[in-house]
């Protein structure tokens, strides 16, 4: 496991990085037996996660009438220990239960509520001024909502009262971010321990609104489903693998990308090339059609230029022991020359990018091509070329896979990095680790941006930056430059804005 990925970084980084891991429900649920297993009492739990959310709520809202929805499980028992501190604050208090408490710290925690609760017939609704504790179901939730529970959801979405979700907006898968029916749409959350899966996918991640993770006694690392950790994507898994040159280094050694282009997109491939030369590639080779090498060599003055009239061209060339990483797809069609292409590239054993139209000639290859390269592989899909990468994997695997486990799916399926894109792209490992980077800018959504990260990845790739982290690393980079420039970004604007923005993290590290 490369020491950017281990738990090391978590308690190096401080208590702020305790919100680096993400935990699924199954992770949770085993943690948390773990530490009852300890000599953690479940109840006291409960209590500290429900005063957890009191404390947020005191800590942004003045005293105003509340109203707690309460489910069955211990989502709910949460509820009542967060009704029963607001009360004791002296706020106005109102719960409402969806069914009797089911577990016995739930019991506990309503008799210790101890006042009726309101049929949900009987609701009176806050307005604007009140505030909604949203604890009817957790990370329990496994079915669609409807009957009772959905009208709940639709009527406190509708009233205009902030809502307050416990540990996730119920609705919401906790693995997926799926909605099961219907969800809460809440201005904050409080989770507990560690962020979920659903509170950075999507729709999950918009019905979270603020997020704030609790600490509430548990073990200071979770206990991984199948040794295969998620975390979201901050510098902190990956700033101390930035390549930075040393000073005995030469344009060679600091990496030589080769891209191949294409004959009629050339605008993938130059924006890809400008954004590795941007991330510290010592040297890029544009190995393009002989009909467009002038095109490509009136770009970029630094950028080297050949023709390749054939195939076999760009086998000899890759046969240079210099080439240090090789990028493919960009631009280029799907169909017979670039699948022969890719075979070449693959053959010549270089870590290898492989965007666009080589996505497609992927899907293509025999398997035995694909089990026996040797350079470690990114694939950089959208989720239309996910869709026909990987056809009905998804299915296959069972119900309700998220974007999460496709990822992982398709990156132990392929024995290559997936970069599964969109405004929640997921960064996922043949060994199952993963990455999910919550926060990129839909200013993103822009023809072009997509090869200027397929570049980025190949330009740290090329310094020899291992795959997983090249991935988050440039997937967070790219997030941030967008960020940065805001409104009206073109994807030519990227790749001048990196230099600025990996010099700032090089400088905080
Ligand atoms: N992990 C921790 O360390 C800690 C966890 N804590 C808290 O516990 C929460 C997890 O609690 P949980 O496991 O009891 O599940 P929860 O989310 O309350 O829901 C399950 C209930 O809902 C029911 N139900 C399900 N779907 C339904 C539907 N569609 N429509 C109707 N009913 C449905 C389901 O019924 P069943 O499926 O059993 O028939 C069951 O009764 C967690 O999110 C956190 O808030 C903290 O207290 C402290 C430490
Ligand atoms: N709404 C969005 N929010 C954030 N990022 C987005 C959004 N839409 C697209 N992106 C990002 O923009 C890039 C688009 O890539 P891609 O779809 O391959 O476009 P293109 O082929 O035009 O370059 C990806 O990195 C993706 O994650
Ligand atoms: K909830």
């Amino acid at each position: 496991m490369s020491p950017a990925f281990n738990e090391n970084s978590k308690q190096k980084a401080g208590a702020g990085a305790f919100a680096l891991r993400i935990v699924t429900a199954r992770e949770m649920q085993r943690t948390e037996q773990l530490a009852f297993t300890a000599g953690l009492d479940s109840y006291t739990a409960m209590e500290r996660a429900g005063r957890a959310v009191a404390d947020a709520i005191l800590a942004r809202w003045r005293r105003r009438p509340v109203l707690v929805l309460c489910g069955p499980g211990n989502n709910g028992g949460d509820g009542y220990i967060i009704a029963a501190t607001l009360r004791a604050a002296g706020w106005p208090v109102s719960v409402t239960a969806l069914a009797a408490p089911s577990s016995t710290d739930a019991r506990r925690a309503a008799t210790g509520w101890g006042s009726t609760a309101l049929e949900p017939d009987d609701i009176t609704w806050p307005e604007a001024g009140g505030l909604i504790v949203d604890a009817l179901f957790g990370i329990g939730l496994t079915r669609r909502l409807d009957g009772v529970g959905a009208n709940l959801v639709q009527r406190a979405n509708q009233c205009g009262a902030p809502i307050v979700s416990v540990d996730i907006p119920s609705g919401v898968h906790a693995d997926t971010g799926a909605m099961l029916g219907t969800a809460i749409a809440a201005t904050l959350t409080v989770t507990f321990a560690w962020c979920k899966p659903g509170h950075v996918l999507l729709p999950g991640r918009t019905a979270t609104g603020e997020l704030v993770i609790a600490d509430i006694g548990l073990p200071a690392a979770p206990l991984p489903d199948d040794l295969s950790p998620v975390w979201r994507n901050t510098p902190a898994l990956w700033r101390h693998a930035l390549p930075v040159p040393r000073v005995q280094d030469h344009k060679y050694s600091r990496g030589h990308l080769v891209a191949i282009g294409g004959g009629v997109m050339t605008g993938a491939v130059r924006l890809a090339v400008r954004a590795a030369r941007r991330a510290g590639a010592g040297l890029a080779t544009i190995l393009a059609p002989a009909a467009a090498v002038s095109v490509y060599a009136q770009d970029q003055a630094g950028a080297i230029v050949r023709p390749r009239p054939e195939t076999a061209d760009v086998v000899a060339y890759l046969k240079d022991s210099r080439v240090s990483a090789v990028l493919i797809g960009s631009g280029l069609e799907s169909g017979g020359e670039t699948s022969d292409l890719l075979r070449h590239v693959l053959a010549a054993r270089h870590a290898t990018v492989v965007d666009g139209g080589g996505l497609d000639a992927w899907r293509d290859l025999d398997h035995h091509l694909i089990a026996e390269r040797a350079g470690p592989v990114v694939l950089t899909p959208h989720e239309g070329e996910f869709a026909r990468l990987c056809g009905n994997l998804g299915a296959d695997l069972g119900p309700g896979l998220g974007k999460l486990q496709r990822a992982q799916a398709a990156a132990r399926l392929f024995g290559a990095v997936i970069v599964l894109k969109g405004p929640d792209t997921v960064i996922a490992a043949p060994d199952g680790r993963a990455i999910v980077n919550g926060e990129a800018p839909a200013y993103l959504a822009t023809a072009g941006s997509g090869d200027v990260l397929a570049g980025l990845i190949a330009g740290l790739l090329t310094q020899g930056m291992d795959a997983f982290a090249a991935s988050a690393a440039a997937v967070w980079l790219h997030a941030e430059a967008a960020r940065r420039f805001g409104p009206g970004l073109l994807a030519e604007d990227l790749p001048d804005l990196l230099p600025k923005v990996i010099a700032e993290l090089s400088a905080a590290s």
